[in-house]
């Protein structure tokens, strides 16, 4: 147990694919000082022309998506965050050697100051089989528990509230799902932020 090579891994690796679109002439500047303000030393990242992929242990691909999102809001342009979330895909491990870190969040502190309305949807999609309706189900139930609204719409289901409760309510069902034993689940989520839009196009209010 001495040797600082052993790992002892009890969870899995986690893993998030996503980018930060921000509506603005400075997008360069909200993306890149973001990805530079965010402490991303406990999770393995790569980021591509077209986005970036942060892996590691649940807690800190949370972590690390909810500040860089949260951060790129304070520029106050509307920004718009497109991420999908994925654990237990067969076979892939880049990024192992991040399951060793311990659980501290090293950018709870700053995102906890960050009060930011924002508008969601997340899709659940549980691939290991089984009764995946119910497994849904059961995590909209779960986010309705959160300090969000939740409301139904087609493929989706439409959260608005806090930026941080948003991202802790998709995270909570992340959890729920590892703790059900569902072997590989993969969650879609659109948040934005300063939209200078209404909150339903179509509606007169
Ligand atoms: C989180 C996140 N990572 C990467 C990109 C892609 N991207 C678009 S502009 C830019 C900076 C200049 O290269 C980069 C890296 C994104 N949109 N969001």
């Amino acid at each position: 147990m001495n040797n600082p090579f052993h790992t002892c891994h009890n969870s899995r690796i986690a893993g998030c694919d996503f980018a930060i679109y921000p509506m603005t002439d400075h997008f360069v500047d909200v993306i890149t000082t973001a990805l530079k303000e965010v402490d991303t030393s406990k999770v393995w990242v790569k980021t591509t022309d077209i986005g970036t992929c942060v892996r590691g242990k649940i807690t800190h691909v949370f972590d690390v998506t909810k500040a860089l999102f949260l951060h790129a809001t304070q520029t106050g342009y509307h920004v718009v965050f497109s991420g999908t979330y994925s654990i237990g895909c067969p076979g892939d491990s880049d990024g192992d050697v991040f399951l060793a870190e311990d659980d501290r969040r090293l950018n709870e502190a700053e995102s906890n100051k960050i009060k930011q309305e924002v508008a969601g949807k997340f899709s659940l999609y549980p691939l290991g089989g089984g009764d995946y309706m119910n497994l849904i189900y059961d995590q909209i139930e779960a986010m309705k528990k959160q300090n969000i609204r939740v409301s139904s719409i087609h493929y989706a289901t439409r959260l608005d509230g806090d930026g941080k409760d948003v991202f802790n309510g998709l995270e909570q069902v992340f959890v729920n799902m590892e703790h059900s034993g569902s072997s590989h689940t993969v969650m879609t989520t659109t948040i934005s932020a300063n939209s200078p839009s209404k909150k339903d196009v179509n509606s007169d209010d």
